[in-house]
């Protein structure tokens, strides 16, 4: 089976962005056959922004950002296929769609609200970027990722029930043999609520795609030739890694490099798919390439930069332990809020974990913690993670930095930082 790609929001932006999207796949031999698109630009981040309207009883909020959504996504399709095409009367009745998912789910938990009006920015970007790949003769066929990827109903990182999800695909790409093209991000549960996998989600969205289809490979296009050392554009010096292997691919996205989500690679590692990243921009540039077998970026020292780190440092309040009971507790705290622990470190009685700075899931985190433990924040820090380090690279980077705390193994090393101390721009040595 030819093999999956996935293009990000940066690669659908804007209209000449999806122009440029249809010609670099006219250009694809052989073609893929399955596209898994996101949102558009940062359309993900306006939708939890109404989302927090609609709840906050925000109506004027509310509807001026349900308007501009409206504006981006229609005057994208004017700019495509100028005035009153079809389109808009698609894009206008997913609009109407979702404020009436706002209004039906107003009262129910976070999750559940979330999961069911978030996810409409991939519903419109891809019936924008199927329809204009229709108009330049590219036959594909729209699929609803609610149809197919079916979940549990964690809401908010939803689990893949993978037997049904195969079975779907599998007869899907059976009887149809056009381009498939389906959002990232998105699946719904057997009983047909919508869910979402976890924000940056459609990078796994694609890689189960490749997993059920036996995809010869998975390639994601971004806008940066592959993955590097480090952000390039954060750090100076960042070179673009050729190989890395699954495991090592996991270790810098788990950590927090972008390029990535977590949860891509174990579907491909299942079944030994290679995973290429490649740009969208210079599509011939050398890409990354991702396997079963390790390559030099298993050992070239990387680094990992994590803004709007907040530090809180928990301690049992009767003065126990922080035993396995307490620590079994707190992270399940932590996982029902759907909050990831960027660091980690145990004394006797005290633990101290870095999260990412989410005002409501932290304040619900202090809420659930209560009586039973005092805890003390540090708020505007920054987690930088290095992979393999070596004595130049930590002198580089962490140099004469004032350190709020650290903590390394034999292959991470990582240091909290305060923000404002940290340079505009790193250099890597
Ligand atoms: N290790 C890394 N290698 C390459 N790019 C990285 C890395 N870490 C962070 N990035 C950033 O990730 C960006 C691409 O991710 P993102 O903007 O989320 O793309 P998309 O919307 O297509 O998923 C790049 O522009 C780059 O700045
Ligand atoms: N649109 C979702 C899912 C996603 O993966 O987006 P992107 O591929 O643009 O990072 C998000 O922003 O979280």
């Amino acid at each position: 089976m030819p093999e999956v790609y996935k293009f990000g929001g940066a690669s659908i932006r804007d209209a000449d962005a999806i122009r440029h999207l249809g010609e670099l796949l006219t250009r694809q031999v052989p073609p893929p056959r399955a596209l898994v698109v996101s949102a558009m630009g940062k359309t993900t981040n306006a939708l939890e922004a109404l989302l927090d309207a609609a709840r906050g009883d925000d109506s004027g909020g509310y509807r001026e950002r349900l308007a501009a959504l409206r504006d981006d996504h229609l005057g994208v399709a004017a700019a495509l296929f100028g005035t009153d095409a079809p389109v808009a009367a698609d894009l206008e009745r997913l609009l109407a769609a979702l404020d009436a998912a706002h209004r039906r789910h107003r009262d129910a938990p976070y999750p559940v609200h979330y999961d069911h009006t978030v996810g409409f920015g991939e519903l419109l970007s891809t019936t924008l970027v199927a329809a204009w790949l229709d108009e330049i003769g590219l036959a594909t066929r729209w699929c609803d990722a609610r149809e197919l990827i079916v979940t549990d109903d964690r809401h908010q990182a939803a689990g893949i029930v993978w037997d049904e999800t195969c079975a779907r695909l599998t007869a899907l790409a059976t009887r149809d043999q056009r381009l498939l093209i389906t959002q990232g991000f998105i699946g719904a549960t057997a009983a047909g609520a919508m869910t979402t996998l976890g924000r940056e989600g459609s990078d796994f969205s694609a890689a189960i795609l490749a997993h059920c289809l036996d995809a010869e490979g998975l390639t994601i296009w971004k806008d940066v030739p592959g993955v590097f050392n480090a952000d390039p554009r954060r750090v100076d010096n960042a070179r673009q890694l050729e190989r890395l292997s699954y495991a090592e691919a996991v270790e810098q996205s788990w950590h927090g490099a972008k390029v990535i989500h977590p949860r891509t690679l174990a579907p491909l590692q299942r079944k030994a798919i290679p995973l290429t990243v490649r740009s969208f921009l210079e599509p011939e540039a050398t890409p990354s390439r991702i396997g079963p077998e390790p390559g030099d970026g298993d050992r070239v020292p990387a680094c990992i930069l994590r803004d709007d780190q907040r530090l809180l440092d928990i301690r049992p309040a009767d003065f126990r332990f922080m035993d396995e009971g307490c620590l079994g507790e707190v992270l399940g705290h932590l996982a029902r809020h759907g909050l990831h622990a960027n660091f980690l470190e145990c004394e006797a009685m005290r633990l101290r974990l870095a999260i990412d700075a989410r005002p409501r899931a932290c304040r619900e985190l202090l809420d659930d913690l209560g009586e039973a433990y005092r805890v003390e924040e540090t708020c505007g820090l920054t987690l930088l993670t290095l992979r393999h380090p070596d004595a130049a690279l930590r002198q580089a980077l962490v140099g004469d930095l004032p350190v709020v705390t650290e903590k390394a193994t034999a292959s991470t090393a990582q240091w909290l930082l305060p923000s404002d101390a940290c340079p505009e721009r790193w250099r890597l040595p």
